[in-house]
């Protein structure tokens, strides 16, 4: 241990910088082997040059496994220090990046810039060069100038130049051009006037910029330039990874192109939401393509009614497939490709049966080493029907990350395709599928789940063994949600013991009971954005969707009045006898530009049942109690009581007030209730989470399983009042119903009998006065 932290101070670590890096196993491996390499160019020294020793941890950290072989020939030139900064590292590195198989020494040194040193007067020349360029744009916007463009610009024409010496020329020169910051430069820029709002009562629907979020967040993440895959870790470069690189960024334009591969069996939940957003998302913010493809190599399972609900969906979240393809758009070519990965000798047909393949260690295949020819053959006869389900698999001579020996590459099914027919009884795996589609339509950046970084290699395997384009596989964490379930099959279970009602009940996490439940789109991408790119896995409490929501409802859904428990309330004073008085109140209060609706103000209105309490005990109590007048919200006038009628029974039948016009008052009343009056009767659904549980797949937390988790009082239907201004909403149009919360129109409204979902609850805070 002490020789190891020895090597590593000798190449100028501090003691710190050891301790961390013997942490990292690997790297640490890596370092030794490359200090070995370097003792035998600087045998004598004591001690090195703080530079070489920079660069050579440089160079053991940003190097790739793809280039390994040629870390002598870096270390040769490092040592001599004819490499000796770090752009002309960088610059060394993808040279090898590129050129795996062979190096030629003369373009290596051309490439990093041997020999290449850039005088302080190349610099001075460089910069007055774009700066006279920029000149006026630089004396109009003085200090709130992009400095970046100079810089950037002036190290292309020098490009081995010190980007430390370049920026520091760059700031004397234009304080010699502009003269020292005035206090006018340092003040902070004014805001643009605000856009007028958007003043439609109609729910917005979900625009370009409702994804910027999703936008910002992707445009920074540093995945590969569109051809650049072999710089990537774990790329395998063949002899003809260039030439085939070459050839993909010529059909693609060099535009990033990413694809959304959902396997139309079901519909989609708020986990693909993040997929959808990753996909979609990563290419809008790099000007590419995404195509939605739907990945149909399971006939049994997947049915064109789900084809549709997948689209709309992704439409629904605001993006526009590139393209839409099929996996079936492609089974000829891929037959094709099986064939030739059977004459390359990698193929072979197997007779184990399913069961004998399952668990850890299954027996090797007896018939993995049969002819080219005979596989050849057995194939032809797999596809032509003349082998049973179960009688025969294509399998592929490899073997996974997790110990998976020979995954199987086709399989026989006697099952029609929902596109397809009958035309084919054989069918590709994912395995085999995927990577040969993602290679076919010339993806740049194939982005999915974490559970398929397993898989990665032999998704690389695969395009390599036959010779075509290999795309780039990255990886990103599920998004999984505390309290729900979404697997397809429970809850398909959920419906079948009529817990809930469909796919679309509110109370489950698909999309389209979300979008039911009067979730917009905007706050669910919103929401994605926030859990950003990681790889760390992503189990989130539903307060952090519903806060997203909020946030979104806040400023687009108007407000109306709604009672859900009522009292009546007659008034008794002249003032209100007139019939009916019409109030004009704002959509958004507090946005002067508002567009308003009318709402009607009788003699009899309605308001909660808790905002009148005959008990004057509780001085923390705000609202109204016969010792205690309370406001009436948009009215411009408090209510006061005369008298509580009771029915027989002894319940409150109707109270009985006065109204005082507020200016009359000397004093404010504490609290201003939402009421309604002449209003409509409607059908009110409230919901609760639907498992009491986080997680309530964890045998665990719940031994019972899932289904003795379930809240049998989730949903609650009651009848309400609401304001007229509502009368014509349509489903999914959403309300905030003041000081009640936030309520959507279910698709079971017909008018004259509208249905609301509360979507959420106000914030606390706001929810009682
Ligand atoms: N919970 C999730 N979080 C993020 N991405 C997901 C999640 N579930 C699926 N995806 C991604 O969405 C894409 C399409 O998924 P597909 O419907 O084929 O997946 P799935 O794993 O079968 O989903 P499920 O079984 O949960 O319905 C894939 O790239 C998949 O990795
Ligand atoms: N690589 C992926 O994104 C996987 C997609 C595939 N339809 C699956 O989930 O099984």
């Amino acid at each position: 241990m002490d020789e190891t932290r020895n090597e590593l101070l000798w190449i100028g670590l501090t003691e710190d910088k050891v301790k961390e890096t013997i942490k990292n196993e690997s790297l640490t491996k890596l370092l030794i082997e490359m200090i070995c390499t370097l003792r035998k160019f600087s045998p004598d020294k004591q001690t090195l040059d703080r530079n070489v020793g920079k660069l050579i941890y440089q160079a053991a950290t940003t190097s790739k496994a793809q280039m390994r072989q040629h870390l002598p020939l870096l270390i040769e030139y490092i040592a001599k220090q004819s490499i000796d900064s770090e752009m002309k590292l960088t610059a060394a590195i993808e040279y090898l990046l590129a050129n795996t198989t062979s190096v030629n020494r003369e373009q290596f040194e051309q490439s990093a810039g041997v020999g290449v040193t850039i005088t302080a007067e190349q610099i001075t020349k460089a910069v007055q060069e774009q700066i006279e360029k920029n000149r006026d744009e630089l004396i109009a916007k003085r200090y709130r100038f992009n400095v970046g463009i100079i810089i950037v610009e002036a190290r292309k024409t020098l490009k081995f130049a010190d980007g430390k010496l370049v920026k520091a020329e760059v700031d004397s020169q234009i304080l010699q051009l502009l003269g020292p910051k005035t206090e006018a430069d340092s003040a902070k820029p004014k805001k643009d006037t605000k856009e007028p709002k958007d003043t439609s009562t109609k729910t917005k629907e979900p625009k370009e910029e409702d994804c910027r979020d999703m936008m910002e967040l992707l445009r920074r993440v540093n995945l590969h330039s569109v051809g650049d895959n072999y710089k990537t870790d774990g790329y395998v470069i063949t002899s003809n990874t260039m030439k085939l690189l070459s050839e993909h960024v010529r059909e693609t334009g060099g535009k990033v192109r990413t694809r959304f591969p959902p396997e139309p069996n079901g519909i989609l939940h708020i986990g693909h939401a993040k997929a959808i957003n990753i996909n979609f998302g990563y290419a809008q913010a790099h000007d590419g393509f995404c195509v939605l493809r739907y990945d149909d190599t399971n006939p049994e399972k997947e049915e064109e009614r789900f084809v549709v609900g997948i689209r709309d969906m992704v439409e629904w979240l605001g993006y526009k497939p590139y393209k839409i393809t099929y996996s079936s758009d492609y089974f000829d070519e891929l037959y094709q490709l099986a064939v030739k990965l059977i004459k390359n000798g990698l193929a072979y047909v197997c007779h184990q049966k399913p069961e004998e393949l399952k668990g850890f260690n299954p027996p090797p295949s007896p018939w993995r080493n049969r002819s080219i020819q005979e596989n050849l053959q057995l194939f032809e006869a797999m596809k032509s029907g003349k082998l049973f389900e179960g009688e025969a698999t294509l399998r592929m001579k490899l073997t996974l990350e997790e110990g998976k020996v020979d995954p199987v590459a086709y399989r026989i099914k006697m099952a029609p395709h929902h596109r397809t027919g009958s035309q084919w009884c054989i069918y590709p795996t994912y395995d085999f599928t995927h990577c040969l589609v993602d290679s076919l339509e010339n993806i740049s950046h194939s982005l999915c789940t974490k559970e398929f970084q397993s898989r990665r290699s032999a998704y690389y395997w695969l395009c390599n063994s036959l010779d075509v384009y290999c795309p780039v596989q990255w990886e990103y964490s599920r998004l999984n949600v505390n309290y729900t379930v979404v697997s397809k099959r429970k809850i398909a279970k959920l419906i079948d013991e009529k817990i809930v009602d469909d796919w679309d009940d509110p109370r489950l996490f698909t999309l389209t009971a979300l979008r039911r439940r009067g979730f917009p789109p905007q706050a669910i991408n919103q929401f994605c954005a926030q859990m950003g790119l990681t790889v760390a896995s992503a189990i989130v409490d539903p307060i952090m969707l519903e806060a997203s929501v909020r946030d979104v409802l806040n400023v687009t859904a108007p407000r109306a009045m709604a009672v859900l428990s009522p009292i009546r309330i007659l008034i008794k004073n002249k003032a209100h006898q007139l019939v009916p008085t019409y109030i004009e109140i704002p959509d958004f209060p507090s946005d002067p530009a508002s567009p308003k609706h009318m709402v009607p103000f009788e003699k009899e209105i309605y308001i909660e049942s808790d905002d009148f309490r005959d008990d004057t005990s509780d001085p923390s109590y705000r609202r109204l109690t016969p010792k205690q007048m309370v406001g009436l919200r948009h009215a411009g006038c408090a209510i006061e009581l005369v008298t509580i009628h009771r029915k027989t029974n002894g319940e409150i039948d109707y109270l009985e007030v006065i109204s005082h016009p507020i200016e009359s008052l000397k004093e404010k009343p504490k609290a201003f209730i939402h009421w309604v009056s002449i209003p409509l009767n409607v059908e009110i659904r409230l919901y609760e989470r639907l498992f009491n549980h986080k997680n309530p797949e964890d045998t665990n937390e719940v031994p019972g399983g899932f289904i003795s988790d379930c809240n049998r009082n989730s949903k609650t239907v009651i009848k309400a009042l609401v304001d007229v201004s509502v009368k014509y909403a349509q489903p999914y149009q959403q309300f905030q119903f003041e000081r009640v919360g936030f309520f959507s129109v279910d698709t079971d409204s017909r008018i004259g009998n509208l249905v609301f979902n509360r979507t959420v609850g106000l914030k606390d805070s706001q929810s009682k006065n």
